[in-house]
């Protein structure tokens, strides 16, 4: 049996850049702030099982420090280390396609941070080719926020909401039962046609539901991504005729591109079931790459630190029930897109390290050099599952 599983924790970066100053971003640590936060409340985090395969040793390569209440220093079960980002966006595509072999080396499209944020020629062509009322919003905004901002003026009016963020973005929320979900999705289709000149990674749908300035989103939210440039890790195992298990919001991420079975889940836990189910089900040379989204939807860019912590020691607390699973031949990595520290101003991603935790019944525990590309992340799996060879990034092991 040789496989290969990427558990990504979407967001969970471990400390600044070099060049996280260009972004606003110096000193930003996803990983060192929850860890800072939880020691200050008196309760420490412990994450026993993240911290065996060498996520607090990893972290201390990024920044030089240990992260407050981690102190274990030896006795690893698995391969360390962390890297660096080539490509210049610190979004979750350029995050994913870069682990994948595929760094951003083009400059995505961002609507400024002004209001109005997006082009006029474009909001009128897409009222135009919609025939919607009008739009609300039209600015750089948390996800949560506007729509409660805006959620009963869109109910009154039907004009669907449209915001963006640090991100190479348009996103519309609109009302799943007022505005309709179909009609939404209609829209986003519209609006992804008429984003292409201005070089925009993904139009997403972000339905809500509520009344009365009490609006939340539902899981059917929907992202229409471009395609990766090139091909990918993905397409290389696919193209070898192994299976490409797609769990969460990861085939959005790469529009299908590689993909050869899709399957989605409500929440964190609930997409480690269906991982543990891949580990028991998944053939020998295949890619098993699984998104746990809520790190940053739901805490990072909520600049939630109780909310970060808990999730990271629920996700800890099943990794030994995926271990148990793993065959001889086998590899994982644990690792993420992007940083979005909850200690930071605003509600965008941050510019950091990503982890890079290698393990599996042949790995050998070792400190790993740090790797200037996400893509010696997918270098290391293709090299494993012995798949042609990805256009950049080296092997570590
Ligand atoms: O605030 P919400 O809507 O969650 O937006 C976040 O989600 C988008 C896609 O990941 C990003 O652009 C980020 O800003
Ligand atoms: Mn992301
Ligand atoms: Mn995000």
């Amino acid at each position: 049996m040789s496989r290969a599983f990427i558990l990504l924790l979407d967001s969970f970066g471990l400390g600044e850049l070099p060049d996280a100053a260009k972004y606003g971003d110096a000193g930003a640590d996803t990983f060192g702030h929850i860890a800072q936060w939880a020691a200050q409340q008196g309760k420490p985090m412990a994450l026993p099982n993240l911290e065996k395969l060498g996520l607090a040793a990893a972290a201390h390569i990024a920044t030089g420090k240990w992260a407050d209440g981690f102190a274990k220093r030896d006795g690893f079960t698995g391969a360390y280390g962390v890297a660096r980002e080539t490509s210049t966006g610190k979004d979750t595509q350029s995050g994913h396609w870069e682990i994948a072999g595929v760094p951003v080396t083009f400059d995505w499209g961002y609507f400024p941070k002004t209001v109005p944020s997006f082009p006029v020629e474009l909001t009128d062509e897409l009222q135009k080719r919609s025939g919607v009322p009008g739009f609300l919003g039209n600015c750089h905004a948390s996800g949560t926020e506007i729509i409660n901002l805006h959620g009963d003026e869109h109910v009154a009016t039907g004009k669907p909401i449209l915001y963006t963020s640090a991100d190479s973005v348009l996103q519309i929320a609109a009302h799943e039962e007022h505005f309709g979900l179909e009609k939404l999705y209609a829209l986003c289709e519209i609006a992804y046609e008429l984003v292409k000149p201005y070089n925009i990674g993904r139009v997403i749908a972000r339905p809500f539901v509520g009344a009365n300035g009490n609006y939340k989103r539902t899981s059917n939210r929907h992202d229409y991504a471009v395609p990766p440039p090139s091909p990918t890790l993905l397409d290389h195992v696919k193209n070898a005729g192994g299976e490409v298990i797609a769990l969460g919001k990861i085939s959005d991420i790469f529009a299908a591109q590689g993909v050869t079975k899709l399957v989605k889940g409500p929440d964190n836990m609930a997409l480690f079931d269906r991982l543990l189910e891949a580990a028991d089900t998944a053939p020998d040379k295949s890619l098993t790459f699984v998104n746990f989204v809520d790190f940053d939807m739901m805490f990072g860019h909520r600049r939630d630190l109780p909310g970060y912590s808990n999730a990271l020691h629920e996700l800890d607390a099943r990794l030994p029930d995926f271990i148990a699973k793993m065959k001889e031949g086998d590899i994982a990595v644990i690792t993420a897109d992007h940083g979005c520290d909850p200690s930071w101003t605003g509600s965008d991603h941050t510019r950091e390290h990503i982890p890079m935790l290698f393990f599996g019944p042949g790995i050998a525990p070792r400190a790993l050099p740090v790797s200037s590309t996400f893509s010696d992340i997918g270098a290391t799996l293709a090299k494993h599952l012995g798949v042609q060879p990805l256009s950049h990034g080296t092997p570590v092991l």
